[in-house]
């Protein structure tokens, strides 16, 4: 549970190219998302957002639908949060904590729109969660936007500041959640949460190596280092694909979820033997999100399976 800067040096064996060749495997997940029924944009705290513009709710439930339907039909278990009127980001799951080896810390919000949403994230993580061996760990005393910042790629946890988490933040949930922490900073306003720059793409476990794409516009050229160093082989996308919010990427280790409109984002991931999930969350992109937004990863004990 420390803190890695500088980082590990990379494996020397690690190829420079991921093989074409390589079988992707997908593990089954179990995922918390939030129907986006109070889903609106009467506030700006990020640079996507314009209240002018409006929304449509109805299509915004029917495009969840589709994304949740999408995870189901691969496998996966979806649980649902009730959304609470008066919350309109609530829709953005990964926001409200992060779960790792079964255990949960629930979010702690920077802007006081969203701080509501920190407790009710806890009370589902400690109710429901518990159903599935989630053991809480209460809210988080820092300011941490849960998985739009903390990202697990297995071994460690990549987490982001700059706009939203901070890194006393990053102390506490390696403390608390007794996890190795890499941080990151990010410095383009568009991509004001980690998990808008940065996806994990395959999830280290036994001699598999961990696999990310990332935008390096986002990040300082410390971070950038942090990052080359550590996935020599990662997927460096483009700005128009970083644009469309193509890295706010849900991955099962084979399927690839992201916004159809990342079109370079879904070759490359062809290109390395994924399976790209073309999602349309148009409304949902109006307050700043997209897939990854959407979905908190329930990540069990070691040694658990994920329930159904
Ligand atoms: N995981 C994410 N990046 N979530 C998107 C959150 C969007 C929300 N409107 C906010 O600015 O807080």
């Amino acid at each position: 549970m420390t803190l890695l800067t500088p980082p590990l040096p990379a494996a020397a064996t690690a190829p420079a190219v991921a093989p074409r060749s390589v079988e992707r495997t997908a593990t089954p997940r179990r995922y918390l998302m939030c129907p986006p029924v109070h889903f609106d944009v009467v506030y700006a705290i990020n640079p996507w957002m314009d209240v002018s513009v409006p929304v449509d709710a109805g299509l915004a439930v029917v495009q969840w639908q589709a994304l949740k339907a999408a995870y189901e039909a691969r496998g996966h278990t979806v649980d649902v949060i009730r959304p609470e009127p008066g919350l309109p980001d609530m829709v953005y799951a990964a926001n409200g904590g992060i779960v790792v080896g079964g255990q949960a810390l629930a979010a702690r919000f920077t802007f006081p729109e969203r701080q509501p949403e920190g407790a009710a994230y806890e009370a589902w993580l400690r109710t429901s969660g518990a159903q599935h061996g989630v053991v809480s760990l209460g809210q988080a005393v820092e300011r941490n936007e849960g998985e739009g910042d903390l990202l697990w790629d297995g071994e460690v946890l990549l987490a982001g500041t700059g706009f939203r988490t901070t890194r006393e933040a990053h102390a506490e949930v390696a403390a608390r959640l007794d996890v190795d922490v890499v941080t990151l900073e990010l410095v383009d306003p568009r991509f004001y949460h980690l998990d808008t720059a940065l996806a994990v793409l395959t999830t280290a476990s036994g001699d598999r190596r961990p696999e990310v794409a990332y935008f390096p516009g986002a990040f300082t050229s410390e971070s950038l280092a942090v990052l080359r160093e550590r996935y020599p082989d990662a997927i460096e996308a483009t700005e128009d694909d970083a644009a469309v919010l193509g890295l706010n990427a849900v991955s099962d280790g084979r399927h690839v979820f992201l916004t159809q409109r990342a079109t370079g984002m879904h070759a490359a991931l062809r290109e390395r033997g994924y399976e790209p999930v073309g999602i349309d969350l148009s409304e949902l992109f109006k307050g700043g999100g997209s897939v990854k937004c959407c979905t908190l990863e329930l990540r069990p004990a070691p040694g658990t399976e994920v329930a159904a």
